[in-house]
């Protein structure tokens, strides 16, 4: 089968979910870079994206669009949803915090600069008062390795994802998670996210100027 194909800008921003998502499926995926106000025009006039937004997914000789969406199709797709309607609830309920926590970290990069540093304090206070401590509680009262049901899942690839988004603005933000602090070496240590992990792999790095500049160009805002 064809590999999925991504559209989207040369960063993070939304896509980045998607692509720790596939890779931790093991799923092998090329992208498209949106660099020029043309290549987006295009995909609007070709009426690739249902609302005019990115990011973008061909998959399945479909089309598909809105984030959320996606990540629900392919933890579907590849059985990291759990077993029963309960455990997927579980998992949206994870997948929408830590979803949350990170569109503050990615719309962080288009504030002026001068909001900066308040900005990325206020993220880490963030993490470390709202989303963090519910994480290390289920792991302790659970006593299990996974978040839902003992089993690997979107739910986890997430956290970790934005485990060490947040480590990126403050190196010590575990310092009071120890059950969080195993959890990212246990989940680092899967084979497919090791994998991902490395230098060279499709990861992309941390939003900085060029990646708001080609954003604004494109998007012309
Ligand atoms: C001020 C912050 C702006 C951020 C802009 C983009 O850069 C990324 O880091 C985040 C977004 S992504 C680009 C943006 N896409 C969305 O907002 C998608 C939202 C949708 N609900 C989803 O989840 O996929 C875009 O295409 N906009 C065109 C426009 O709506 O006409």
């Amino acid at each position: 089968a064809a590999k999925p194909k991504l559209w989207y800008f040369p960063g993070r921003g939304r896509m980045e979910s998607i692509r720790w998502l596939l890779a931790a499926a093991g799923v092998e995926f090329e992208e498209e870079f949106l660099e020029t106000r043309e290549q987006y025009e295009k995909l609007q006039k070709d009426g690739r994206l249902l609302f005019g937004q990115v990011p973008l997914v061909e998959i399945d000789g479909m089309m598909l669009t809105q984030t959320r969406a996606i990540l629900s199709y392919l933890a579907a797709k590849y059985n990291l949803y759990g077993k029963d309607l309960k455990e997927t609830v579980r998992i949206n309920m994870y997948a929408d915090g830590t979803q949350d926590l990170m569109a503050m970290i990615m719309m962080a990069a288009f504030k002026p600069p001068k909001e900066k540093e308040e900005n990325i304090a206020l993220i880490v206070t963030k993490a470390k008062t709202r989303y963090f401590p519910v994480f290390e509680k289920i792991l302790k009262d659970h006593g299990e390795d996974f978040l839902v049901g003992n089993k690997f899942s979107w739910a986890d690839v997430q956290l970790l994802e934005a485990i060490l988004m947040v480590e990126e603005l403050n190196a010590s933000v575990l310092s009071d998670f120890p059950l969080l602090k195993a959890f990212k070496a246990r989940i680092s240590n899967i084979p497919t996210i090791k994998k991902f992990l490395q230098p060279g792999s499709q990861r992309k790095p941390p939003a900085d100027s060029r990646y708001v500049d080609v954003v604004r160009r494109v998007l012309q805002f």
